[in-house]
């Protein structure tokens, strides 16, 4: 009679794992019997019931061996007794003990085999159980496992000694009542479904039952009921803890092995895992945090497909997740992080990464944190000021006599977005206010200001009859003005005005309310910004804030500069040059958030397309020689976008003191010749880009 084929395959599979035909033919006879030749179910998952099944026998034989042991005797007794005593630390590394465990010097099949309470070979890592794995990568995991199972209960360190029985002997509690950690309920809970599974397939044999599963008391699984899938499951977790720099367990209850699952379906019957046993055999690799290589490929994608394009390929994108997860475990260890004890992971987490909850040192309403995931950049040395503030000869004169009544509405009261009639205060923006009751900037205001930007020639320009710009370049023959885009302005009620401060009309005033983080860009432009929150368009994110120096101040600042510091684009305030003649220099006034700034000096630049624009606001200066320079989003922007906004650089004029970095923005309408040659000429493209805000 021709061999059944499915034994063949059976034997195969478990020869890959070191396990010898001789070993497993009992095992899988009874198998067969005991599950009513339901083949499907002996060779699901890589043939887990079988390979579940061969350990389980082998850990009955060793029980009965201990059982059988004279108490008293140590000569000549088999070292497997000695490993349940080993001290947590004091590991047993005999390699007799490997051997021990891998050679079946008698495979006699029992009947009780499947009487034993069971966790089911579901809670077994997939990896373990692969039979691709070599036999002697599985005598190095079985050496582990060996010498794992043998640490006692974490609560009962000092006591030697933490088996099965001790359960009711002390030290763990009944591991039912035990409240379960967030990761073993989950496996628990496939186990169910494993349960259900075999019972509704029509199989009546085994009598498969949840374990009473001891775990210990660290949360992991114990190994000291007997049960080998609920041993292995532990071993890889304590194994991997060794190495481990973050927690294994995120909040989404995943569990982390040396397979760590990543997706899973509600009831776990499908499961995405990531497989970093061969990383974890490179003494350099260190387990990042899930959530942390998540996030950082979420971005990645989110920036590069705004909206999901056609091609995107899932296998390229898990692909891609298995690489970054590599990557920064190895980076992790090249930083030389030493593994930490669990209580300390949360406090790691931030360490290895460098994170900063507030880089506004509480000076915002909300936090502004900072993620590194590199380490690659020095962070940059400033102040953070949440508001402007004057450097020396600034003429910014604030004062509430300058207020006409006719620039406030002292009469008001409450919200002045809610009158029939909108007071004075919308008068700079005809009548109507520029902000919705939802807080956000009104549709047709915004696209009036966006076609400013994409169509400036279109709109109003004034040429200053001695600009101070040329001037400060060069003072005894100035070039002719290059001309100032005569700019939309908000209008906020203030000081003067009778509202309260909750007042619809005051947004910029009211500081960040949004979720902001500053991290590391992989394109080459430093630091940028994100939110962490969506966005929903017409949205006031922060204000540029920095030093207000006049426009010689910031010239004598940029020549004299040691050419170390990395100047961060000033900003120019003179979106109302035209109104007067003649600006002296003290009025010609420009923002400059080197050394002292806000959140927006980290905010990167993007050629016309960026999802930010800044919008002149005036609050306490009626004059506008001074206001401030907000940033709202012109369309929904999706948490961890980058946010840019376009600082209107000329890459052409190379008389410009400040001489224009390489641009990497990566628009399609790259203003930077440089860069692929890719010039704005086609407004109409870009115009169809925003098509959404006409
Ligand atoms: C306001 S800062 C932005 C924060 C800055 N990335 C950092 O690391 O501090 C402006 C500077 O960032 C860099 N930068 C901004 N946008 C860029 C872009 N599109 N391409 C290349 N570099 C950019 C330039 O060095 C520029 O002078």
């Amino acid at each position: 009679m021709s061999p059944n084929p499915r034994v063949i395959k059976a034997y195969n599979a478990m020869r890959a794992l070191g396990i010898s035909e001789n070993e497993v033919k009992p095992v899988l006879k009874n198998l067969v019997k005991v599950y009513d030749r339901n083949w499907e179910l002996i060779e699901e998952d890589n043939y887990r019931t079988l390979i579940d099944a061969y350990f389980e026998l082998k850990e009955d034989k060793q029980e009965e061996h201990k059982r059988k042991a004279p108490i008293s005797s140590h000569d000549g007794e088999r070292p497997k007794q000695k490993l349940h005593l080993v001290d947590r630390d004091n590991h047993v590394s005999s390699t007799d003990n490997s051997r021990q465990v891998l050679s079946v010097e008698d495979t006699e099949i029992r009947p009780k085999t499947f009487k034993h309470e069971t966790i089911k070979p579901s809670q077994i890592s997939r990896q373990d159980m692969k039979p691709t794995a070599s036999s002697q990568a599985l005598q190095r995991r079985l050496s582990d496992q060996e010498r794992i199972s043998s640490l006692p209960c974490m609560a009962a360190r000092d006591k030697k000694y933490c088996p099965g029985e001790a359960s009711s002997a002390g030290h763990c509690k009944d591991p039912i009542d035990e409240p379960r950690h967030p990761c073993i309920q989950r496996k628990i809970l496939s186990s169910d479904h494993y349960q259900k599974k075999i019972t509704t397939s029509g199989t009546e044999k085994p009598k498969l039952h949840l374990g009473s599963v001891s775990r210990s008391c660290n949360g992991s699984p114990d190994a000291s009921n007997g049960n080998l899938s609920v041993k292995y499951l532990s071993n890889v977790y304590q194994n991997t803890q060794k190495k481990e720099d973050s927690p294994t367990c995120n909040n989404n209850n995943r569990i982390s092995k040396a397979n760590i699952d990543i997706a899973a379906s509600p009831l776990g019957e499908v499961k995405i895992s990531l497989n970093c046993d061969s990383a974890l055999d490179q003494p350099n690799f260190h387990i990042p945090n899930l959530d942390v290589v998540m996030k950082s490929v979420e971005e990645k994608y989110l920036r590069s497909c705004k909206t999901v394009e056609p091609q995107l390929s899932m296998t390229k994108l898990l692909d891609d997740l298995c690489r970054s997860y590599l990557k920064m475990g190895l980076n992790l260890s090249r930083k030389g992080l030493i593994p930490k004890p669990r209580q300390a992971l949360a406090e790691d987490k931030k360490k290895s990464f460098r994170y900063f909850d507030d880089i506004s040192k509480g000076s915002e309403k909300i936090k502004i944190s900072l993620l590194d995931e590199t380490e690659s950049e020095d962070f940059p040395k400033f102040n953070y000021i949440p508001c402007n503030v004057i450097y020396q000869s600034a003429n910014v004169n604030i004062s509430l006599a300058r207020i006409a009544d006719e620039d406030c509405c002292s009469d008001c009261s409450g919200d002045c977005l809610s009158l029939s009639l909108p007071c004075a205060c919308s008068q700079e923006t005809g009548g109507e206010f520029a902000y919705s009751s939802q807080g956000l900037l009104k549709d047709k205001f915004l696209s009036d200001c966006m076609s400013m930007l994409l169509e400036p020639q279109d709109h109003h320009y004034v040429y200053c009859k001695e600009c101070p710009i040329e001037r400060t370049k060069n003072e005894h023959n100035p070039e002719p003005c290059k001309g100032h885009l005569v700019r939309k302005f908000i209008k906020e009620c203030w000081r003067k005005c009778g509202c309260d401060m909750q007042c619809g009309n005051r947004v910029v005033q009211r500081g960040v309310r949004r979720k902001l983080q500053v991290f590391l860009t992989q394109e080459g432009k430093g630091w940028g910004v994100r939110s962490l929150e969506n966005l929903p368009k017409g949205c006031f994110v922060c204000e540029y804030a920095g030093e207000i120096l006049t426009n010689t101040e910031l010239y004598e600042r940029i020549v004299q500069s040691s050419g170390n510091d990395r100047h961060t684009y000033p900003v120019t305030l003179d979106a109302d040059w035209g109104s007067e003649v003649g600006l002296k220099d003290e009025e010609a006034l420009c923002l400059d958030a080197t050394y002292n700034g806000n959140v927006a000096r980290f905010i990167n630049h993007r050629c016309a397309d960026a999802n930010l624009i800044d919008i002149p606001v005036e609050v306490e200066t009626p004059d506008r020689h001074y206001y401030h320079l907000a940033l709202f989003t012109n369309r929904n922007v999706n948490a961890y976008e980058e946010l840019t906004w376009d600082y209107g650089i000329d890459f052409d004029d190379h008389t410009h003191p400040i001489k224009a970095f390489e641009c990497c923005c990566g628009s399609t309408f790259c203003r930077d010749k440089k860069q692929k040659g890719t010039r704005l000429t086609k407004t109409k493209k870009l115009k169809n880009t925003y098509s959404h805000i006409k």
